[in-house]
């Protein structure tokens, strides 16, 4: 294995399940976020996670599942990745807190590693611009949920080497997925355009023109789409949502990718999808939440 050692930083949503992802392909993962208690609840959601898989795939219900988390190292501590071979990212999509994590990994991961960023919106570029070795800064694009989606959107930022390019194809050939590389402009392809759409079916709920359920069922019965904005919404988490919109709006500057203020009072009301049991829809008894 090429990358037998991975850093992988922040547990929230996504990095848990890229966590999850790399320990069951046979990685060691140190686990990195600021606080012990977000750390214990990713450790208790991938074993969670790993026993509901097996109800549908023979290979997770055949894997020792302690063998899994004991490849998980779970820390605040950053010095632990020093001996790192791959970093992959995962902290909140804020460019502040992002440029500062790659600057701090800049300093600790030897200088020949690679410094990958899992990010919605966030310029790959401007991430590099943050270390010493913008050669060997790209992205990796992991779409939700991670154990699912056989292909990862990899951005090449202006100064990422085609070696970079290869090594993290093999390191995604080794998990089971192929990189689809794109240039790097904020949002790149996916969230370029999926986020418009979510803003959109927002703003039709916003406008009183439709329910939740109904503009989800219109997008999954009639067009065909596996989950409807809305759904995809609450699954990404509405404040990620709500953070990725701010980074375009604030890159493009043309007010295409203004938030829908419905958006923004959700995410100050506590709302923020899946991962706080009520957003779009109530993950208590799958209701629509109705708008009175
Ligand atoms: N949620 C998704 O479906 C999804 C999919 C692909 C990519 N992403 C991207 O992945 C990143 C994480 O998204 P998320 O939905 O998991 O967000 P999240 O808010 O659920 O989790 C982010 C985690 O990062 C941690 N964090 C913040 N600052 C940190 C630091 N300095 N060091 C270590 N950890 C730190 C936070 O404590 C939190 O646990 C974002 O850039 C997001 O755009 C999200």
């Amino acid at each position: 294995m090429e990358f037998p050692n991975v850093g992988v930083i922040g547990a929230g949503t996504i990095g848990t399940e890229v966590a999850q992802c790399l320990a069951q392909a046979g990685h060691r993962v140190v686990l990195v976020d600021v606080e012990t208690g977000i750390l214990d609840r990713a450790r208790s959601a991938i074993g969670e996670n790993l026993r509901y898989a097996s109800l549908f795939d023979a290979g997770v219900r055949e894997a020792s599942h302690a063998g899994i988390l004991s490849r998980i190292d779970c820390t605040t501590d950053y010095g632990l990745l020093a001996d790192i071979d791959l970093v992959v990212d995962n902290s909140t999509e804020s460019r502040p807190i992002k440029e500062e994590v790659f600057t701090r990994l800049d300093r600790i991961c030897p200088p020949d590693r690679i410094l990958a960023a899992n990010t919605s919106a966030i310029s790959i570029t401007r991430l590099a611009g943050a270390t010493r070795r913008p050669d060997r800064v790209i992205g990796v694009h992991f779409m939700n949920p991670v154990f699912r989606k056989p292909v990862v959107e990899v951005v090449k930022g202006w100064h990422t080497s085609d070696a970079t390019v290869e090594a993290v194809q093999g390191f995604l050939g080794g998990l089971g997925k192929r990189g689809v590389v794109t240039n790097d402009m904020p949002g790149f392809v996916s969230n370029r355009v999926l986020m418009l759409a979510i803003n959109e079916a927002i703003s039709v709920v916003h406008d009183r023109v439709a329910t939740p359920a109904d503009v989800d069922e219109i997008f999954v019965k009639c067009l065909a789409h596996e989950m409807g904005p809305l759904a995809t919404a609450d699954l990404i988490g509405l404040d990620t949502v709500l953070r990725t919109l701010d980074v375009l709006n604030e890159s493009y500057g043309d007010g295409r990718f203004r938030a829908c203020p419905l958006l923004r009072q959700m995410v100050d009301a506590g709302l923020r999808g899946r991962k706080s049991g009520k957003g779009f829809f109530d993950y208590s008894g799958q209701q629509g939440l109705r708008w009175t």
